[in-house]
């Protein structure tokens, strides 16, 4: 009787699971609108002006004010002073807001509005940022990709406030249970946005035959109300739990200016915080363009659509196969009966296969693109375990680098030499992007359990919130020069499916090499100073 009274909602398996559903459908969200208009780049080319340049300034854009700013300092202190529950709400109202204005920009509306004619006059660079050599737009940028840019650095103070809420949630409410698991299952759902995202962002751009570009960012938006309608749901869970625990706000691992000697000292934190920048550099600004990327290196011929009607089921019977290829593929980690586990594995592959067989039918590049995150949400839980039980987390690092630079080298070198093979290209795209996501795998499953190893305890939640800021300049920088890049080795190339993305790739894999190297030198460090980051984490 008394154990019944001092049940608490997270002690309910079925509780504490749907307040992680919450918040991780807000990141699911926030993921999808994070890349909305990655795969429609040679759209915003075409309906809006955007050449390469403009494109990655906005897109870097997404995390300025973190790193100018210090947003993401701020937000940990938002955070230690107000709590999960109202730092979720918030952060996914500043993500709707963001979102909102980002909207605005690319809709006919603001196209010869008082607005575009301010902004195309204005803001050519801001003094301040300016003088730093930073400043977020140049003269001649398009006034809808300046006022694009504004809300999209809006949006990414929101998001990066909600990824550090979410982990602080999780661990409110898992502590001491299966929180490793419940960490892996959001971090999936994430990746499972993005593959969303390539999906239906063209198709909402492409829809009925009339393409607008405002149509895709709409449905980004309607995404980011349902975001915050989950927190705002998530917001009175939380707060019943802390009336039947009768605790404030569990503040743990506050953000102190003071704990920043401590770890700044560790050079087992530089080395990961930095090849955490290279990594990630890698990866999330290629996302940006890898749609485009492959738009211009396979011969594609898009099927002629016989009706609205069928293109539309052609893409959602497409997802529903990706989302069978996900559901079963996850399950399969948790199942303790080899033969479920095995049944489900197969189920997973086959659906795999059958989903790569209509991206072929279809010719369509970002449904090509889209199977990038699904191997990652089926093996990054096993990866996990695998840390967690046998250890090797700084040889799992090095080993995603080397594949990161494989593939890079790989789609500048190899897959264009396929252009005019039909069957071949889309073959090596799709291996080399599965290999790719094995990649994006093991590298996230070893590099964040790794940071408790590093450093203290009770400066954990800090040594994230750095390791994110040092990222999020990786975040800003490489969208911007991968554009940059882009615009300089194609001049004079006008049509957005044709340009030569051999440079682009190589400085991508540049940073894989740069990220290798850091990884011998971290595994030496972590022999000789024995930091056990070989070591299991579950002993
Ligand atoms: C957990 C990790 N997330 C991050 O590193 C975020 N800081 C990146 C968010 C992308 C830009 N808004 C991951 O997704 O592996």
């Amino acid at each position: 009787m008394t154990q019944e009274i001092q049940k608490t909602l997270r002690d309910s398996a079925a509780m504490r699971w749907t307040a992680l559903l919450l918040l991780a459908l807000a990141m699911f969200c926030s993921y999808i609108f994070m890349d909305i208009l990655s795969p429609i780049k040679d759209l915003m080319q075409e309906y809006r002006g955007w050449d390469s340049t403009a494109f990655g300034t906005m897109q870097g854009s997404e995390v300025f004010l973190n790193v100018f700013v210090f947003f993401l300092i701020f937000a940990g202190i938002i955070l230690d002073k107000m709590g999960v529950r109202f730092t979720a709400v918030l952060s996914a109202a500043v993500m709707l807001t963001g979102a909102i204005v980002k909207w605005y920009a690319v809709t006919d509306y603001f196209t010869g509005s008082s607005l575009e004619v301010w902004f195309n006059n204005n803001l050519n660079y801001i003094p301040v940022f300016d003088e730093l050599g930073v400043s977020p737009f140049y003269e001649g940028m398009p006034a809808s990709a300046k006022f694009a840019a504004c809300g999209f650095m809006i949006f990414g103070c929101g998001c990066e406030m909600a990824g550090i809420t979410v982990s602080r949630g999780i661990v409110k409410w898992f502590k001491g249970r299966e929180m490793a698991l419940a960490m892996g299952s959001e971090m999936a759902l994430a990746r499972l946005g993005v593959a969303t995202c390539m999906i239906f962002s063209p198709f909402f751009a492409k829809l009925g035959g009339n393409i607008s570009v405002s149509r895709s960012v709409a449905f980004g938006v309607v995404l980011m109300c349902i975001a915050l309608i989950m927190t705002i749901v998530y917001f009175f869970m939380d707060k019943k739990l802390d009336s039947q625990t009768g605790e404030a706000e569990e503040k743990d691992d506050p953000f102190k200016i003071s704990d920043l000697g401590q770890i700044l000292t560790s050079s087992g934190f530089w080395l990961v915080a930095l090849l955490c920048v290279l990594y990630y550099s890698a990866i999330f600004p290629f996302q940006k363009y890898a749609v485009n990327m492959l738009q211009c290196n396979l011969t594609l011929v898009e099927p002629s659509q016989d009706s609205f009607w069928a293109s539309s089921s052609v893409t959602i019977v497409q997802y529903v196969i990706m989302l069978v290829v996900a559901a079963a593929g996850f399950a399969s980690n948790f199942q303790k009966v080899k033969r479920n586990q095995l049944i489900l594995l197969a189920i997973s592959i086959i659906s795999l296969i059958t989903y790569c067989y209509m991206g072929y039918m279809r010719q369509s590049a970002e449904s090509i693109f889209a199977v990038f995150p699904l191997l990652a949400v089926l093996i990054t839980p096993i990866l996990g375990s695998y840390v967690d039980h046998k250890g090797k987390a700084a040889s799992m690092l090095i080993l995603g680098s080397v594949l990161l630079i494989a593939c890079h080298l790989t789609f500048a070198f190899i897959l264009p030499l396929f252009k005019d093979s039909a069957v071949g290209g889309i073959i090596i795209a799709y291996a080399t992007i599965l290999v790719l996501g094995s990649s994006f795998s093991l590298v996230p499953a070893s590099l964040w359990p790794s940071v408790p190893k590093l450093v203290d305890a009770k400066v954990i939640g800090s040594a994230y919130a750095l390791i994110f800021w040092i990222q999020n300049i990786g975040l800003w920088l490489f969208p911007l020069l991968i554009g940059k890049v882009l615009d300089k080795s194609n001049p004079g190339v006008t049509d957005p499916t044709k340009f030569d993305y051999t440079a682009p790739l190589i400085m991508l894999a540049s940073l894989g090499i740069a990220a290798l190297l850091l990884g011998f030198v971290l595994k030496a460090v972590d022999k000789k100073k024995g930091l056990g980051l070989e070591e299991p984490n579950i002993k």
